[in-house]
């Protein structure tokens, strides 16, 4: 845009803030429920769900009262899921797609045909990377792949059909080609945005979910069974948060109109790309980033808080005020996946002489409560969330910052999947339609030549 033109919009700017302040005072008023959450804190509710469950709190004689937090797939505790896939010596993210979507662990016969299926279904339709991905490429991998999910309705040859078994048919490609997709886009950013060579590798039958994405990121395509199994986890943790979570609220709201899926699962993706959400893992590393070179004693909690203390005051890190990877809306003593990744983190630091990194972010999600107390005054029980350790795993693991938040997504597509149809399906699918309280004040329309 031009310096005249850029000139203007910057004289809009006053023009806005001129004529469009809300008084922050009207959301008392009107008893707006903020963030759709109620005085409690609790979130309004807004539908019913068998997908997945989050609990990180009791309500009792109407006093809500932290406790560790639970997550649960299809009423099965996440944990236990895991434990029950690794003691038997499997990959878990395609068995949990299927518990995901379908309602039921699979027989045995299920999960083979179901992987077999995931696995004929990973190559992306014929010059779809090179007129999708390649012509025109994204510096960020989350716009490249939504808008990629959107795209494929051009190459579906049944993209509005709303019965069952098409939308079964639609999921289970996407969760078969957002990962191919993420790999390509990826190659394609680092081509035309970091001057490196491009290399595209076709996926491989007969590889899971995850020994496919790291053959497919990776120039040699080299992996050791071990980080597969690890991304593994990754991926079946990252898989399902509920109906309330910002992307699969999105993905509802918008399949509640009656939209396409991949209308509804490229919005989940733009929602989840956010910092607030599933962008918050790379934006973990970001500041950690700020913060390995803004204390000079990793071990002095003084200096650690002190600079924590500036982050809350926007004087360090992005200016959000924000300390990422820490907060969240439903878990308060602790999000059970944070415990794992930092098991995780832990055990992959030991290996790889990384502990002073690990103990650094560990004191971050120690200090963090004390700190937003003193600063805000913030009285909330704070944990760290799923994204203050997933970052630190997957740079051990050699996973580029890029990938962190599509890797989400990589996962997170099960979920969303089950949710669009359980949204579609649902008897008592209904539009989804809050209100807004209006507060402008009727005015008349003034003829051109009389406005100043
Ligand atoms: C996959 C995921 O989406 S997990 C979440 C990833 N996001 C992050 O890590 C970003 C940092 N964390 C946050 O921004 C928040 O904790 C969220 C978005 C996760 C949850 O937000 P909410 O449910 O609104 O949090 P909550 O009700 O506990 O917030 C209370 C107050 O504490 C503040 N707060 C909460 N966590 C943080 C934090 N990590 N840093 C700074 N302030 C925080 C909130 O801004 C809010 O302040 P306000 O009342 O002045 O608006
Ligand atoms: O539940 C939420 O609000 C956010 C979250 O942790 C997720 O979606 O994984």
């Amino acid at each position: 845009m031009s310096d005249t033109s850029m000139d203007f919009i910057e004289s809009l700017c006053g023009e806005y803030r001129r004529n469009n302040h809300i008084d922050p005072e009207y959301y008392e008023r009107w008893g707006v429920k903020r963030g759709l959450r109620n005085a409690d804190g609790t979130g309004v509710l807004a539908g019913v769900t068998q997908i997945g469950n989050v609990l990180g709190y009791y309500v009792q004689d109407g006093e809500r009262y932290p406790m560790d937090g639970q997550l649960i797939y299809q009423g099965i505790d996440v944990r236990e899921l895991i434990d029950g896939f690794m003691t038997e010596g499997r990959f878990g993210f395609e068995e949990t797609a299927y518990l995901l979507l379908l309602g039921r662990l699979p027989t045995r016969e299920q999960l083979d045909q179901f992987r077999q299926m995931i696995s004929d279904h990973q190559a992306l339709p014929p010059m779809f990377t090179e007129d999708v991905i390649l012509r025109v490429p994204s510096p960020d991998v989350m716009n490249k792949l939504s808008r990629s999910i959107l795209s494929l309705y051009s190459y579906d040859p049944n993209p509005d059909d709303l019965s069952l078994s098409n939308q079964l048919r639609q999921s289970v490609e996407l969760i078969a080609r957002v990962p191919v997709i993420v790999a390509h886009a990826f190659a394609a950013k680092r081509h035309y945005y970091n001057d490196e060579s491009l290399y595209l590798h076709r996926p491989q039958p007969g590889l899971g979910l995850a020994e496919n994405f790291l053959y497919s990121v990776r120039h040699d395509n080299r992996y050791t069974q071990q980080e597969a199994r690890l991304l593994d986890l990754c991926l079946v943790l990252h898989a399902e948060h509920g109906g309330g979570n910002n992307s699969a609220f999105s993905c509802r709201v918008l399949s509640s109109s009656g939209t396409d899926i991949y209308s509804a699962i490229s919005a989940s993706v733009g929602a989840l790309k956010g910092p607030r959400h599933g962008g918050a893992n790379k934006k973990v590393m970001e500041m950690f980033g700020y913060l390995k070179e803004g204390v000079n004693d990793w071990k002095d909690d003084d200096e650690i808080a002190a600079f924590l203390a500036r982050i809350l005051r926007r004087e360090a890190g992005d200016g959000s005020g924000l300390i990422y990877g820490m907060g969240h809306a439903i878990y308060t003593l602790s999000d059970p996946r944070a415990v794992l990744l930092k098991r995780f983190a832990r055990e992959l630091a030991e290996t790889k002489g990384m502990m002073d990194q690990f103990q650094l972010l560990e004191s971050v999600e120690r200090l963090t409560p004390q700190v937003l107390r003193s600063v805000r005054g913030e009285k909330k029980v704070v944990c760290a969330n799923v994204d203050l350790y997933s970052g630190l795993v997957y740079q051990m693991m050699g996973i580029p910052m890029e990938l962190y938040t599509p890797l989400f997504a990589a996962a997170r597509v099960a979920g969303w999947c089950a949710h669009r149809i359980e949204e579609v399906t649902s008897p008592a699918n209904r539009i989804i339609r809050p209100a807004y309280k209006a507060v402008a004040p009727l005015r008349p329309f003034v003829p051109l030549a009389q406005r100043v």
